[in-house]
């Protein structure tokens, strides 16, 4: 089985082209959905590590992070946003292998979501190849801006705070355009897909 990383920036259509490569019956992990798990559990092993180094303030009163506490912090200081990588990144990593090895499925490789991709980043340890979903800064800011009710200024701090197009452009095997329409992108990825389907024959 082939292990492709589908990275890309802030609001660039990653959930979108793994909806459109569910569909052609791929398998995709999401490690935002592995994030989610840990830290809207309450009291869960993440939870008290994040209570130790960042305070009762970020956990609310249910004993799960307070994410939006949590993502104003991050986005507008990267010393913690780095801290907080360094306890999440890990315990993400380790639940994401674990699904990996629970993977059966009839095609020959399988994706796993990733926003955040670096030179040095953990992640880069389960996958054999990068696909990036690019698209134009100000398209993305638009999306975000509709689908999360977040100001513009909101959505440019956490841009700021992301690998630049530059960084993903070096990592990346394969990149796909979202600039353009939903139908675009999906002819894009019938493609990405003939493509992948031929690779390790
Ligand atoms: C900061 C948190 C609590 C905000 O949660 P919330 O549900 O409000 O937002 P969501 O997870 O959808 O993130 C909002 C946007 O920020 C981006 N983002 C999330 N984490 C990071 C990060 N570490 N660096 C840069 N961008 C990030 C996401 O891609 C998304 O575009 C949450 O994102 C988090 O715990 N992040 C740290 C863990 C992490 O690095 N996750 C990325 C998956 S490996
Ligand atoms: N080609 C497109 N045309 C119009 N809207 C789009 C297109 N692609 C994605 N969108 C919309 O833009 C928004 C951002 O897309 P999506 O949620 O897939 O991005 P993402 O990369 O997963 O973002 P994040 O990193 O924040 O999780 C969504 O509301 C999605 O429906």
């Amino acid at each position: 089985m082939m292990w492709i990383g589908l990275t890309g920036g802030i609001g660039c259509g990653k959930s979108q082209a793994a909806a459109f490569f569910r569909q052609l019956g791929v398998v995709v992990i999401d490690a935002d959905a592995v994030n989610r798990e840990l830290i809207d559990t309450p009291n869960s092993p993440a939870i008290s590590l994040i209570q130790n180094d960042f305070g009762k303030a970020f956990i609310d009163s249910s004993g799960s992070l307070n994410r939006a506490a949590m993502r104003e912090l991050i986005f507008t200081q990267p010393n913690a946003k780095t801290k907080l990588e360094q306890i999440l990144h890990p315990l993400i990593l380790q639940r994401i292998v674990l699904l990996q090895k629970e993977i059966n499925s009839h095609q020959n490789y399988a994706l796993v979501e990733l926003p955040i991709l670096r030179a040095n980043s953990l992640f880069l340890h389960i996958i054999q190849r990068v696909l990036l979903i690019h698209c134009d800064e100000n398209i993305r800011i638009k999306r975000v801006m509709q689908r999360n009710s977040f100001s513009e200024q909101q959505v440019k701090n956490i841009i700021a705070n992301q690998p630049t197009d530059a960084e993903r452009l070096a990592l990346a095997d394969d990149v796909i355009d979202n600039s353009g329409s939903l139908k675009d992108l999906q002819l894009a990825v019938e493609r990405q897909h003939i493509i992948y389907q031929s690779l390790n024959k």
